[in-house]
């Protein structure tokens, strides 16, 4: 069986021209993520795990080398909607209903209205929020709403989501329950996912791949094959496999780190 390769960064680089000089925020990046990885970006801040992932959704243009989605340029990737993009904050518009944040891409789109109705009625049900459709975003716990901008991400079935530390904000059992939703909803749709963490037991349970950077240049510094099986009870956590991919990734961290 062949694998295709979804994501492909070659040397890439992003040099950005500031008052205090260049920052380089990406250097000599190579990465291939195959279709269906769920791959998780982890390291301290600053070093370009945003920049990475805007350079995959063509937010950002690199100085150097490429990067490939979906076989074509970002940019072609980008106009043909190959990604559905989460961000750290819900984002969600509070004057409208979850129903119409969801409904927002699709209208832009121009899908027909039944098929609009269709698709928010899906992916609501995907992130568990049938019945919300109504709610307006304030009304919702801060967990839900995070639910309802992945729905919105959904909406479209564009086959790759780009997710910048979704649950970053959220306390740590509500975000629990939404590493398990995530993790079902992955396996159900087999898209592929890249996802931005600070948090080591989140990118070991979350992922087929779990790559470790580091700043001052932004750069690669492991990429870890999780050897985990697919299927993970929460309690998984707890196991000595666990532990040790964790453990790996500590030292990567560590090796990058500097306490400046
Ligand atoms: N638009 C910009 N202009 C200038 N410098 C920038 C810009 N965007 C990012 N940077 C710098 O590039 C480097 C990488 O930033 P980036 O946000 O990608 O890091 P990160 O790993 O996502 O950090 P964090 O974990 O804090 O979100 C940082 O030094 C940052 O200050």
């Amino acid at each position: 069986m062949t694998t295709e390769t979804a994501i492909k960064a070659e040397n890439l680089s992003l040099t950005f021209q500031t008052n205090d000089g260049p920052v380089h925020a990406l250097k000599d990046v190579s990465l291939d993520i195959n279709k269906g990885d769920f791959v998780s970006f982890i390291g301290p801040s600053g070093c370009g795990k945003t920049t990475f992932l805007r350079c995959m959704a063509d937010l950002e243009q690199p100085t150097g080398g490429s990067i490939m989605v979906n076989g074509v340029s970002a940019r072609e990737a980008r106009k043909s909607r190959a990604y559905g993009y989460v961000f750290q904050h819900a984002g969600l518009y509070p004057w409208r209903t979850i129903g119409r944040n969801v409904r927002l891409p699709l209208e832009i789109m121009g899908y027909p209205k039944a098929e609009q109705d269709a698709r928010i009625k899906k992916v609501l049900e995907l992130v568990d929020l049938a019945g919300f459709e109504k709610k307006f975003p304030w009304q919702l716990s801060g967990g839900m709403q995070q639910r309802a901008s992945i729905a919105r991400a959904l909406a479209f079935d564009a086959d790759i989501l780009l997710m910048d530390e979704p649950f970053g904000a959220l306390d740590e059992i509500v975000r629990d329950h939404l590493n398990e939703q995530l993790l079902k909803l992955w396996a159900k749709t087999q898209k592929t996912i890249a996802f931005v963490t600070h948090s080591i037991p989140e990118a070991v349970y979350l992922s087929t791949k779990i790559v470790v950077m580091s700043p001052r240049p932004g750069r690669i510094s492991d990429v870890i094959e999780n050897p985990l099986p697919a299927d993970r009870p929460l309690d998984i956590r707890d196991t000595q496999a666990f532990l040790d991919v964790a453990h790996r990734v500590r030292e990567g961290l560590r090796a990058g780190h500097s306490y400046d």
